[in-house]
């Protein structure tokens, strides 16, 4: 577990009395911080702040970012009111992450056994290249159980890092390595729950005219015809091959959520609508409006590693002013 500062503090020093800078006072304050907590069942959560005050919340159980909250104290991810917290059950909301599997194309339970699985915090992780200077982050691993490895028999190495930069940006980081003697094969999700204003208020740009396999018609493909991607009913959507980057417009929260992506070639949508959620307990009958779900994915070409190599996949999310 880390909390990395916030770099040299060059130029902190050039202010002689007067005004200070907002860089200068950046400069000055303290380091992120990284506060432990336990939830009802005991289970470890760790919250990564910046020193301007917006923040992370990830549990060690199932790694799963749990809260982002922008300086202002905007939630930016959406958590059920029924979410329940209870071991090995993902809480319905936040960030769940689906591995080995995605949704029910496998053997498996539904989206795999990770998002099911208490993680570790790791103190010295492999090191990850890229400029991590001043982003608060924490490393967390999963590798496979005795039991695991009966459902799926691969001895892997799951490297998790999530990070919360000086300007709030989230990015989660994961490093998937094969420590076994044979070949496997994987897909991953990000089930990344976006807290919306209503779901008639928003609309998604950068999945036009991509192909989309329907998961609510046998997984079907289509074709995107649309400008951009807006809600009436309940969509279930696997758009293949998109560009790194999609948002999320909000025009009622005045608000653009962007999804910046690498290794991820797939975007999963889902919005549950009024029926389907009624029969999810763990959510509101009308709580599918104040949610939306945009995933970074890799899911119609698994990933596969030979024995020793890794994979590396990442996805960021900030906040814009919508205009
Ligand atoms: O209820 P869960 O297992 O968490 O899955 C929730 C949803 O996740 C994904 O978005 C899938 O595409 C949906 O088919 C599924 O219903």
């Amino acid at each position: 577990m880390k909390s990395s500062g916030s770099g040299s503090g060059s130029g902190s020093s050039s202010s002689s009395g007067g005004a200070r800078s907002e860089s200068d006072k950046r400069a000055a304050a303290p380091p992120p911080e990284l506060q432990l907590i336990r939830d009802l069942n005991g289970i470890p959560r760790l919250i990564l702040r910046t020193n301007r005050g917006a923040s992370a919340t990830v549990s060690l159980q199932g790694g799963q970012v749990l809260s982002w909250k922008t300086e202002r104290g905007d939630e930016l991810l959406f958590l059920s009111s029924k979410a329940i917290f209870d071991p090995p059950r993902a809480v319905r909301g936040g960030i769940p992450i689906c591995f080995p599997q995605v949704g029910s194309r496998g053997t498996l339970e539904p989206h795999g056994f990770a998002r099911n699985k208490i993680w570790f915090v790791e103190k010295d992780p492999p090191p990850l290249p890229g400029d991590w200077t001043g982003k608060a982050h924490i490393d967390l691993v999963l590798k496979p159980s005795e039991d695991d490895m009966k459902k799926w028999p691969h001895s892997f190495e799951f490297r998790l890092r999530v990070s919360l930069a000086a300007d709030g940006n989230l990015t989660l980081t994961s490093r998937i390595r094969n420590v076994d003697g044979k070949n496997f094969s994987f897909s991953i999700a990000y089930h990344t729950y976006f807290s919306i204003s209503d779901i008639s208020e928003v609309r998604i740009e950068g999945l036009e005219t991509l192909d989309y396999l329907d998961n609510l018609i046998q997984k079907q493909r289509f074709t995107e015809q649309g400008d951009s991607l807006t809600f009436e009913s309940e969509v279930d959507r696997v758009y293949l091959d998109s560009n790194n980057m999609v948002a999320v417009l909000d025009h009622g929260k005045k608000r653009t959520l962007v999804i910046k992506k690498e290794g991820l070639p797939d975007v999963v949508v889902w919005n549950p609508w009024e029926r389907k959620s009624k029969s999810i307990v763990d959510l509101g009958d009308e709580e599918y409006k104040q949610m939306l779900c945009v995933d970074g994915a890799a899911i119609e070409n698994p990933i596969t590693l030979k024995p020793g190599e890794e994979w590396t996949g990442r996805l960021e999310l900030s906040v814009l002013p919508y205009s």
